[in-house]
């Protein structure tokens, strides 16, 4: 059995809790927080960037840099961001003066949030608040440039903050499905982020049961340089508690809580209505122990909300050694204190009447992650290093020869069409994309692959089929169609399309689209035709159709339905009665002047013209 403390905890009122969002990732957390809303704390946005400062829904804003950057961002230079925060130290000590706690949202990578959340953090614990700090890392596709900068600032977070809770953006992606866009990542990872604030405000504010203050909450993200175990759920009903711990585990930053083996300090913390039982607490912590090791230090609050009605949440927190951040904190910045400067349980705060908190009604969180997924999310983790390897560059690949055989560049390009960050394309696949793309650019520039034009089908009209029981007689092999035009008729095909193909016109090469006319069967059937003319046997015709066929697969045109234009005409559909083709003009349209060539009229197919 896990045993835990029941010893009375410190809780603050709302009114001394700030949530500061400091540039553009943390002005996007603080819309989050507020979109999920949060009553009681304040929201105080910082930022180089005006217009984004301008945009955020904070009721208190202050612009950092108003001399030095002019209200632009600091392009991603932490030196800048530093520098900017200096300008408005006294405007900031001003707005945080008397807090108990600051929450400080804030994406590492950029300038002013690596540059800038440090200094914030130091003014914010010289001004005698608890401050928690919840970072994000930046994603594998953003660089090696902002990966650095983003762990510098990591490291002095981590000797300067209370707690320390850090997101990596890169899982937080595995929130979204890979052919979501990046957008929908950050959103993912800004809801997960709104939802630990918000679970932190309810421990550490709501007066409970069994309360859980600032000093378990210190106790569980003790490790300074830790990865946060965050999960939260919350069920109605019956089997409600097995359901919310469901959920609970279901976070993607538990991983199944298969996380939570490695765990020294663990913090759960219960919420329910009215009617929340002892035998549900029993139950839970029953339950966690499969999860959580026996020697783990399990830190435990539940508090009883009215206004939850049959809903029970479950919050646990906890953190594990980031092992892989090495680098240490500059020099520039000294530790503003070994321990904390809060004393919790020196400032107990007696709480104050209930105010009406609205209940984290949050979705249990959905892992929307599949297993191929995941793998294409780690994918890019190697991208930095193609950039610089000559080897790869496109320029240096033995080019193919794209003038003799354009169209072989075009399957190619398919897959690499979208080249933006912000397409609705996996972002993992970015980097390799932006690559291929310059690849086949070059392939393809000196002689762009010609579609493939409707005209170009017109020599496998069905007339050529015709031809030959002759050339299966002679022997020599089939000759191909294109190279006789002059023996196609050229008008008579469309002509023969029964009513039938005229639905077929956009799917079949071998309809006419040009010929939109209702065909007249009695005017158009071809009087040249001798009743007595033999038809080549379906064999010989399957011959010439399949050669004819593997040409075209060669050059990439369209899957080619052979039309049968013979049968069509070799048997008249039931009912209707046999065409004489005997006493017409043969070969050719009355009226018209006979092509005659050599003495041959040109009209007449060569097998009628032999028989003559
Ligand atoms: N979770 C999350 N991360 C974000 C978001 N926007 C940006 N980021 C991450 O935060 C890092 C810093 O981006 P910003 O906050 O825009 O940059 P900044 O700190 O304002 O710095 P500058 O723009 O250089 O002045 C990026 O590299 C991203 O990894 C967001 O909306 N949500």
């Amino acid at each position: 059995m896990i045993s835990y403390s029941r010893e009375p905890q410190t809780t603050i009122p709302t009114s001394s809790v700030k949530i500061v969002g400091l540039g553009g990732a943390g002005a996007n957390m603080l819309e989050r927080v507020a979109l999920d809303g949060l009553e009681g704390a304040e929201l105080l946005a910082l930022n180089t960037d005006i217009r984004t400062l301008s945009a955020c829904v904070a009721g208190e804003k202050i612009q950092l840099g108003r001399n030095l950057t002019k209200g632009l961002g600091s392009g991603g230079d932490p030196d800048l961001g530093h520098q900017a925060i200096l300008e408005a130290e006294d405007e900031i000590r001003a707005s945080l003066k008397g807090r108990r706690i600051v929450f400080l949202c804030t994406g590492l990578g950029g300038g002013t949030g690596s540059g800038a959340a440090p200094i914030l953090t130091r003014i914010a614990r010289e001004e005698g608040a608890f401050v928690v700090v919840f970072a994000t890392m930046p994603f594998a596709f953003e660089g090696r440039r902002r990966r650095e900068q983003a762990e510098t600032a990591l490291n002095e977070l981590a000797v300067l903050s209370n707690a320390l809770v850090t997101f990596d953006n890169n899982r937080m992606g595995e929130l979204v499905l890979a052919k979501q866009g990046i957008h929908e990542a950050f959103s993912a990872a800004d809801r997960m982020i709104s939802e630990s604030i918000k679970a932190v405000i309810r421990l550490v504010v709501r007066p409970g049961l069994i309360n859980v203050g600032l000093d378990d909450l210190m106790s569980a993200l003790r490790t300074t340089r830790s990865r946060c175990l965050f999960g939260s759920g919350i069920a109605q009903g019956k089997d409600r508690a097995s359901r919310a711990l469901r959920n609970v585990l279901a976070s993607p930053l538990l991983d199944q809580g298969s996380l939570l083996k490695e765990a020294r300090t663990v913090l759960i913390h219960l919420c329910g209505g009215e009617d929340l039982t002892l035998y549900e607490i029993e139950l839970l912590m029953q339950r966690l122990q499969k999860f959580v090791p026996e020697r783990a230090h399990v830190l435990f609050g539940a508090a009883v909300d009215p206004t939850m009605g049959d809903s029970l949440s479950i919050t646990l927190i906890s953190a594990l050694p980031e092992d892989s951040l090495v680098a240490g904190p500059r020099d520039s910045l000294t530790r503003a204190s070994e321990e904390p400067v809060l004393e919790p349980s020196d400032s107990y705060v007696a709480p104050t009447p209930q105010k009406k908190i609205t209940p984290v009604l949050a979705e249990p969180v959905v892992v929307a992650v599949q297993p191929p997924v995941r793998e294409v999310v780690k994918e890019p983790v190697s991208e930095p290093e193609f950039r610089e390897e000559p080897a790869l560059k496109p320029v240096e690949r033995p080019v193919e020869k794209p003038v003799e055989k354009p169209r072989q560049a075009a399957p190619v390009s398919k897959p690499v069409a979208p080249a933006s960050l912000f397409d609705d394309r996996p972002f993992a696949e970015s980097i390799p994309v932006v690559q291929r793309k310059a690849e086949v650019v070059e392939t393809v520039k000196p002689k762009p692959a010609p579609e493939p034009e409707p005209v170009a089908v017109e020599p496998v009209r069905p007339e050529p089929v015709l031809a030959e029981p002759e050339v299966e007689e002679e022997g020599p092999a089939p000759t191909p169609v294109a190279e006789e035009p002059a023996l196609v008729p050229p008008p008579l095909p469309a002509k023969r399309v029964p009513d039938d193909f005229e639905d077929d016109e956009h799917d079949n090469p071998f309809t006419f689209a040009h010929h939109h006319e209702p065909l007249d069967l009695e005017e158009v059937e071809p009087d040249w035709l001798d009743d007595e003319a033999t038809f080549p046997e379906p064999a010989a015709a399957k011959v010439d159709e399949s050669e004819l066929e593997s040409e075209f697969e060669e050059e990439e045109f369209p899957k080619l339905t052979p039309p049968e234009p013979l049968k069509l005409r070799a048997k008249a559909p039931a009912g209707q009665g046999e065409l004489s083709f005997e006493g017409g003009p043969r070969g050719r349209f009355e009226g018209e002047s006979p092509n005659v060539f050599d003495g041959e009229d040109l009209d007449i197919p060569p097998f009628l013209r032999k028989k003559r």
